[in-house]
C-alpha cells in the first residue's frame, strides 16, 4: 500500500512539472526536498494480520482502530519510575534526577564551546535554545493518591530532525532492529547488537541517520526483515528496505565505532543518539538500585493486590520481576514473595533484579504455572537447575549438592528446615527474615540470592498455600507501546491466550486460601481476552467475587482501564460493564494503551 502511495505521489509530482519546459533547478530542488521530507521522518503505519485487523476494526470501528494503531507506534510522553522506597525517598530521587539533568546540560554546553568555531557555535547554541539538544525535562511525583513513590519524567515529541540531506549526498545511515528502535523511542541508546546495517566508510564520530528495519511480508506469508547483519548501505534504492524505510527514521546520532568495529563487536554503545524524534530521558545505569523504570499499570497492579507485611504471596508469571519486586517493596521486604516463571533464564532475571533492588523476601523458582498445584501431599520438593546442570547434571550433583537420606536437598528445603527449627523457638520472626539471616550466614554481608546460572526448580505448591496470588497472565501484549510491528498476532493466537489464561486461573484459584485475594492482569487491547476470563472465573467459581473497592486507589474491583488524555484513572468500570471499547482514547500520554486488572476476593471454598 505504501509503495502504491509513493508511486501515486511521484506521478502527481511529475504531473506538476510536466509542462513543455523542463523543470527549473529550483523546481528540481523542491521535488528533492518533498522526497526527503517524506523519507527522512517518523510516520510509521503498523502491519497487522488482516484477520486481526478486521476483528479489531469491527470491535472498535475503523476510525477508532486506526487511531489506536497509530497511537501504538508512538512512545508515551513521559518515563515512569518506581522509587525503591527501601533505599531512597521520592524527594531524593527527584532531586538526583534534576541534578543529573543539570549536569548533562552543562556538559553539552561545554562540549559545544570546546568543539566548534565561533560560526558553528552560534548555530549550535541557537539549536540548544530551541530545545533540540540539552533540555531539562520536568520531573514530578505521580498525583494519584497512594502512588507517591512513582515519579514521572516528562519527554517530548515528535520532533522534526534535520538529517543534513544534500543533493546527491544522502546522509550516512544505520539501520537498527525493531526491538532496538522501540527501546530508542523510549530513551535508550543504540547498542551494537541492535545494529543491522550501516553505510560504507562509516568511521567513529560520524553523524548517521538512524532508521528501523521492520519485518516485511514474504512470499509464503511469513514475516522477516530480510536484512543480513553487516550488509553495506550504498544510499541507493537497491539498499535493503529502501522504500519500506520511508518514514521510519527515529533520529540521528554519532557513531561510537567504525563500521568494522560495529560488526566485529558483540556489545557496547554503537550510536550515541544526539537528536531524537521522541526525547525521553535515558535511565541506563542511573540511580541503580534506587529506582526501577516500570510502566504505570504494572505498578498499579501490585498496588491493587495490596500485599501486607508478613503475608505469603505468589506471582505466577513473574519474570523479569517488575511486579514481584513492586510487591516485595510494598511489603517492606517483610513476608514471603514466591515468584515463578517457566523460563530458566528469566528466573535468573528475577534473581538479578531482586538483588539489584536489595530485596530479600523474594524466592524465585522455575515452574510451569499450569502445573503449579502439587498433586501429592508430600513436602514440596525443590531442586536446582542450570544450563550447565543440564549438560553435566551427575557431576554437578556430586560436587555441589547436599544429600540427605540419598536425596538431593536444595538450599530452599534446607532453609525450610532451619525455618521450622526457628519457629519452634518462640517470638515470631518472618520466614523471609530468617532466610535473610541464613543467607547472610552463608554468603557474608552484602551478598544476596543472585546465584549466577543456577535456579531452583519447584514441583509446585499445596492448595491454599498463599494469601494472595498475582496472575499477570501471558497475553497479546498489544497494549504496550511503542510497537512497530503487530502482524505476528493471529486470530488463533488471540484465542489461545484466552484458553491459556483460563487454565492458569484454575491453578491460581486452588493455590489461594479462603479469604485471600487473586489479581489477574493483562496488557492488551483485545477486550475479549480479559472480559471472557472474568466471566469464566465468576461463573465457574461461585466463591469468587470481584473486590468491591480498592482501599487506596478507589474504584470498583474490575479495573478496565484504557488511557485518556486526563489521566489513567479518569474512569473506573463497574463489574459487568461491557463497553470498555468505547472508552478507549489513544490520544493521551501513557506508556500502555490497553491494560486490564481484575481483583477477586476468595470466599469459603466448598469442601
Ligand atoms: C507478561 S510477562 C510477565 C511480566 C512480569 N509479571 C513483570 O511484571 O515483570 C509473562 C511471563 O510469563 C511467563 N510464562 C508464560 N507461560 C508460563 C507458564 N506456563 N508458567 C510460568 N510462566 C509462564 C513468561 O516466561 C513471561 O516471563
Amino acid at each position: 500500500m505504501k509503495r502504491g502511495r509513493v508511486l501515486f505521489e511521484a506521478i502527481n509530482r511529475n504531473r506538476k512539472f510536466s509542462s513543455r519546459t523542463p523543470p527549473s533547478p529550483s523546481q528540481q530542488q523542491q521535488v528533492l526536498l518533498m522526497d526527503q521530507s517524506e523519507r527522512y521522518c517518523y510516520n510509521p503505519s503498523l502491519h497487522w494480520n488482516p484477520q486481526v485487523e478486521d476483528y479489531f476494526c469491527k470491535a472498535y470501528g475503523p476510525q477508532a482502530f486506526s487511531r489506536i494503531s497509530k497511537a501504538l507506534t508512538r512512545p508515551s510522553c513521559y518515563s515512569c519510575i518506581r522509587v525503591n522506597t527501601l533505599k531512597a525517598t521520592t524527594e531524593s530521587v527527584i532531586e538526583k534526577i534534576l541534578e543529573i539533568q543539570h549536569e548533562k546540560k552543562l556538559q553539552e554546553q561545554d562540549a559545544l564551546n570546546n568543539l566548534h568555531t565561533d560560526a558553528d557555535k552560534s548555530v549550535e547554541v541557537s539549536k540548544t535554545v530551541n530545545g533540540s539538544t540539552a533540555e531539562t525535562n520536568p520531573v514530578f511525583k505521580c498525583p494519584i493518591p497512594g502512588l507517591d513513590y512513582v515519579v514521572f519524567v516528562k519527554g517530548s515529541g515528535p520532533h522534526d530532525i534535520q538529517y543534513d540531506y544534500q543533493q546527491d549526498r544522502p546522509p550516512k545511515e544505520v539501520i537498527v532492529s525493531r526491538k532496538c528502535a522501540e527501546a530508542v523511542l523510549r530513551g535508550a541508546q543504540v547498542y551494537v547488537p541492535g545494529i543491522l546495517a550501516c553505510s560504507a566508510h562509516v568511521e567513529k564520530g560520524d553523524k548517521v541517520a538512524v532508521s528501523v528495519g521492520v519485518e516485511q511480508p514474504g512470499r509464503n506469508g511469513e514475516w522477516a526483515t530480510g536484512i543480513t547483519r553487516g550488509i553495506v548501505l550504498q544510499g541507493l534504492k537497491t539498499d535493503p528496505q529502501y522504500i519500506e524505510r520511508d518514514g521510519l527514521y527515529i533520529g540521528q546520532g554519532i557513531t561510537m565505532l567504525s563500521r568494522a568495529g560495529i560488526f566485529r563487536g558483540l556489545s557496547g554503545l554503537g550510536v550515541d543518539m544526539t537528536d531524537r524524534v521522541f526525547r525521553l530521558a535515558s535511565f541506563n545505569d542511573v540511580l541503580k538500585g534506587d529506582i526501577f523504570l516500570q510502566n504505570l499499570p504494572s505498578i498499579i497492579t501490585a498496588h491493587v493486590l495490596d500485599p501486607q507485611q508478613g503475608e505469603r504471596i505468589l506471582d505466577m508469571c513473574a519474570a523479569p520481576g517488575g511486579k514481584t519486586t513492586a510487591i516485595a517493596s510494598l511489603m517492606k521486604d517483610k513476608g514471603e514473595v514466591t515468584a515463578v516463571d517457566r523460563s530458566h533464564n528469566k528466573v535468573l532475571e528475577i534473581h538479578n533484579l531482586a538483588a539489584e533492588l536489595g530485596l530479600n523476601s523474594i524466592t524465585a523458582y522455575k515452574l510451569d504455572a499450569l502445573k503449579a498445584v502439587r498433586k501429592d501431599k508430600s513436602n514440596s520438593t525443590v531442586t536446582q537447575s542450570s544450563i550447565e546442570d543440564k549438560l553435566s547434571q551427575t557431576s554437578q550433583q556430586a560436587e555441589s549438592a547436599n544429600f540427605v537420606n540419598g536425596e538431593l536437598v536444595s538450599p530452599a528445603t534446607e532453609d525450610n528446615k532451619i525455618y521450622d527449627e526457628e519457629m519452634k523457638k518462640g517470638p515470631y520472626t518472618s520466614k523471609a527474615e530468617i532466610r535473610k539471616q541464613i543467607r547472610r550466614m552463608k554468603n557474608g554481608p552484602g551478598k544476596n540470592q543472585a546465584t549466577g546460572g543456577r535456579v531452583n526448580k519447584c514441583e509446585g505448591f499445596l492448595p491454599n498455600s498463599f494469601d494472595r496470588v498475582l496472575l499477570d497472565a501471558p497475553c497479546s501484549a498489544l497494549g504496550l507501546r511503542p510497537r512497530l510491528f503487530a502482524a505476528e498476532e493471529t486470530i488463533e493466537s488471540l484465542r489461545r491466550h484466552g484458553k491459556y489464561q483460563q487454565r492458569m486461573f484454575d491453578q491460581a484459584v486452588q493455590l489461594v486460601r479462603p479469604g485471600g485475594v487473586i489479581v489477574y492482569s493483562t496488557c492488551t487491547i483485545n477486550p475479549g481476552e480479559n472480559e471472557a476470563l472474568v466471566r469464566y472465573a465468576l461463573d465457574t467459581y461461585k466463591f469468587l467475587s470481584l473486590a468491591p473497592q480498592h482501599p487506596k486507589v478507589g474504584g470498583p474491583g474490575l479495573l478496565g482501564r484504557y488511557e485518556s488524555s486526563d489521566g489513567y484513572f479518569e474512569e473506573w468500570l463497574k463489574p459487568g460493564e461491557e463497553d470498555l471499547v468505547q472508552r478507549f482514547d489513544p490520544s493521551g500520554p501513557h506508556d500502555t494503551i490497553g491494560f486490564f486488572i481484575a481483583k477477586f476476593n476468595v470466599g469459603p471454598k466448598e469442601a
